[in-house]
């Protein structure tokens, strides 16, 4: 892959973005952005500061944040879990880079996320079944290729590497 593409990672909330970004960005030598804390930066308010004001709030938050970032090149970013909710975000981030779709089971994820410090997922656990459904398909659409995290972090990153690697 063209080593100033971006790396735009996409999935549920607690499917891995931000550790296996993070740690992917580490393996290629590339700079690495969590997109929710470029959008506590540009806009000076926490995560539930913003969702408290209304989710649309954050919506446009977050599109301020993927045009910044859309604007760098050969960077990993994680986004947030539902980047994909307005596709211009998606048209936004496929310009510079290649969408990748973290795909991790709602069993896995409700069995290791604290869902009490995310906004969306304040309710319990049952709200990671009702977004996966809400979300799958949007999910498949937006992406260019789909990693599947199913198994232990090291290996994840073994095969997001190759693939890399592999393609264009
Ligand atoms: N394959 C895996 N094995 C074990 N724990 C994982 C795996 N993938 C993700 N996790 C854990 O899931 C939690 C949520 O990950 P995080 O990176 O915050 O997700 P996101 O940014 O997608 O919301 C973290 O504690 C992370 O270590
Ligand atoms: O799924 C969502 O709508 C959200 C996921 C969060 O990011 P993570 O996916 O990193 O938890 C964060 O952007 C915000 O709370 C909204
Ligand atoms: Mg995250």
């Amino acid at each position: 892959m063209n080593n100033k593409q971006n790396i735009i990672l996409i999935g549920m909330p607690g499917c891995g973005k931000s550790t296996l970004g993070k740690a992917l960005a580490k393996r290629l030598g590339r700079d690495f952005y969590d997109a929710d804390d470029v959008i506590v930066e540009q806009e000076g308010k926490t995560i539930p500061e913003l969702f408290a004001s209304s989710e649309d709030c954050f919506r446009d938050a977050e599109v301020r944040a993927s045009q910044f970032l859309a604007h760098k090149s050969g960077i990993v970013v994680a986004c947030g879990g539902g980047v994909v909710k307005r596709s211009e975000n998606m048209d936004i981030f496929k310009k510079t880079g290649t969408v990748f779709f973290l795909d991790r089971s709602p069993d896995d994820i409700v069995s290791d996320v604290d869902v009490s410090t995310r906004p969306l997922l304040k309710d319990g656990k049952q709200k990671v079944y009702d977004l996966y459904d809400e979300r799958i398909d949007l999910y498949r659409n937006a992406a260019d290729y789909c990693i599947p995290n199913n198994k232990p972090m090291e290996a994840v990153l073994d095969d997001f590497e190759k693939l890399i690697k592999e393609i264009d």
